[in-house]
Order: structure tokens, then sequence, then C-alpha cells
């Protein structure tokens, strides 16, 4: 009987922690890209490296120098083609440490359930806005921004920076309201800004009633870390948007355990 001999295998300490750091940011950038359109460039990338060394492999010498053009220039592609997802990954990792440090100091210190209460009592004029948009069918688009990148959000909206309230949330999207037009921004506990014009998702599988609305909530939430709440004018329904993704028409309790774990 034969036996494979691992004694060349020298696996120490470090090395487990290199696979584990390493496994770590390829989560980290899977969850960046999941479900965007970057994943299906991604795959794309991914065929041509591989058809590469493939060929390369057989000396098939006029596809591996072709292939070849694309690959020596791998790097640089990668970091034009995911320019937006290399941005959200920095940004994640500079300073999503800080805000997690902020909320486990929060909960040391007070408990669970008083940082649940706090919450809440954040939460709360958010809901019952929405509440009176849906009954009211006025169209409406929130956004959770969990970092306000000024570049991206300040070009098109107009700044407010203020308290969360029911009923400034309510006026900003009143048809009659100068500001009703595009998406109110919330982050850092404020309302930040209003009239903001966000980037239309390309998703091409949405249901046939999302329009311009649905498309700019679905579509923030791919380029950013945020999250958005959608009140279609047409239905009254809610819809929370997440990484590109949607759930259709939620009911108030449901919103209120996914704002409870987003915002
Ligand atoms: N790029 C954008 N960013 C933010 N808001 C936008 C953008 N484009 C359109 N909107 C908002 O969407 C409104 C138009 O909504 P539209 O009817 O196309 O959307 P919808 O998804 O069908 O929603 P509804 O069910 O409310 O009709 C505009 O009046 C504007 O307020």
């Amino acid at each position: 009987m034969q036996y494979f001999d691992f004694s060349f295998l020298k696996v120490t300490p470090l090395n487990i922690l290199d696979i584990v750091l390493v496994a770590l940011i390829i989560y980290q950038l899977y969850n960046l890209i999941r479900g965007t359109i970057a994943a299906n460039i991604f795959i794309g990338l991914a065929l041509i490296f591989g058809l590469f060394f493939v060929v390369r492999a057989l000396h098939m010498q006029l596809l591996t120098a072709i292939l070849g053009k694309f690959v020596d220039v791998g790097i640089i592609a990668v970091i034009i083609v995911f320019q937006q997802e290399i941005r959200r990954f920095l940004l994640l990792v500079g300073k999503n440490a800080s805000l997690q440090r902020n909320k486990a100091w929060w909960q040391y210190f007070f408990g669970k359930a008083e940082a649940e209460k706090n919450n809440y009592a954040r939460i709360k004029p958010i809901i019952d806005a929405c509440k009176n948009l849906k009954q009211n069918r006025i169209g409406a688009l929130i956004v959770f921004a969990k970092y306000y990148d000024e570049q991206f959000y300040q070009n098109s909206c107009e700044i407010i920076d203020s308290k969360i309230s029911k009923r400034l949330l309510e006026s900003i999207f009143q048809k009659t309201s100068p500001l009703h037009d595009g998406a109110v921004v919330i982050s850092e506990n404020k309302i930040k800004s209003a009239s903001c014009i966000l980037p239309l998702t390309e998703k091409t599988d949405l249901p046939a009633q999302f329009g311009l609305r649905h498309r700019a909530g679905i579509g923030v939430t791919e380029a950013n870390e945020a999250t958005a709440i959608i009140v279609s004018e047409e239905t009254g329904e809610i819809s929370y948007a997440k990484q590109g993704r949607v759930k259709m028409n939620i009911s108030f309790a449901e919103l209120e355990k996914l704002l409870n774990k987003d915002f």
C-alpha cells in the first residue's frame, strides 16, 4: 500500500492565522459583491484568468499571447472595474471598527435591554412617519447610510443635518414640498440630507411595478454600506432594500425588526 508523505508540509500557527485572515478578507469581499453586477464581472475575470492558465499549459501560443495581455494588466483592470467595491471595502475596514466598538461599549455599560430601548426610541419616529406616508399614499425613499460619504451624497442633495423627527420626514415627502423628489439620507443619528439623486440599480429581474424610486433604493444599497425603506406612492407598500436585495410588502413589525438590526 502506498502512503503519501506530507512531512514536507510544515504548518505553523502563523500559517493558520494567515489562512484565516485571507478567508475573512475573501468573505468580506464576497459580501460586498454578492447579488450585484460586480459578481458577474468577477466571474468573467476569473474565467479569463482560468482560461489563460489552461491554454498556457497546453502551449497554445496565440491564445496565450492574447489572454496574456489581459492578465498582464490584471491588477490594474481589477482596480478600475472594482473601484466602487474597493472603496466600500476600505471604508468598511476603516470605519466599521469604531462604530462597532461604540455599540459594544454601550451594551457593556448599559446592558442589552437598555441599548434596545434606546434603539427603539431612535426608530420610532421613522416607523411612525412611514405609517403616515403609507396611509396617505405618499411616495418616499429613506436611506440609512452606515457612513455618510460626503462625496457620494452631497453632490446631489440638499443638506439638512437635523434631529430625526416624524413630522420633518412627513413634510419632506409631501408632494408640495420642494424637497420631496429624491431620497432622504439618515446617518449618524441625524437626517443628513434630502432630495438626493441616487444611482439606479442595473438589475433586470425586478418586478414590473418597480420604477425609478425602487431602482434608486436598491441601487444605493449596492453602491454603499446602506439600507433603504421605499414607500410606494402607487400601492402604499413598504419595501426594504439591503445589499442590492429587496423585501417587498413588509409589515411594520418586520420593519421594526429590520431597522433594529441594521440602524
Ligand atoms: N435616481 C433617483 N434617486 C432618488 N430618487 C429618485 C430617483 N429617480 C426617481 N426618484 C424618485 O422616484 C419618483 C418616481 O418614482 P416612480 O414612480 O418612477 O417609482 P416607483 O418605483 O414606480 O415607485 P411608486 O410605486 O412610488 O410609483 C420621483 O418622483 C423621485 O422622487
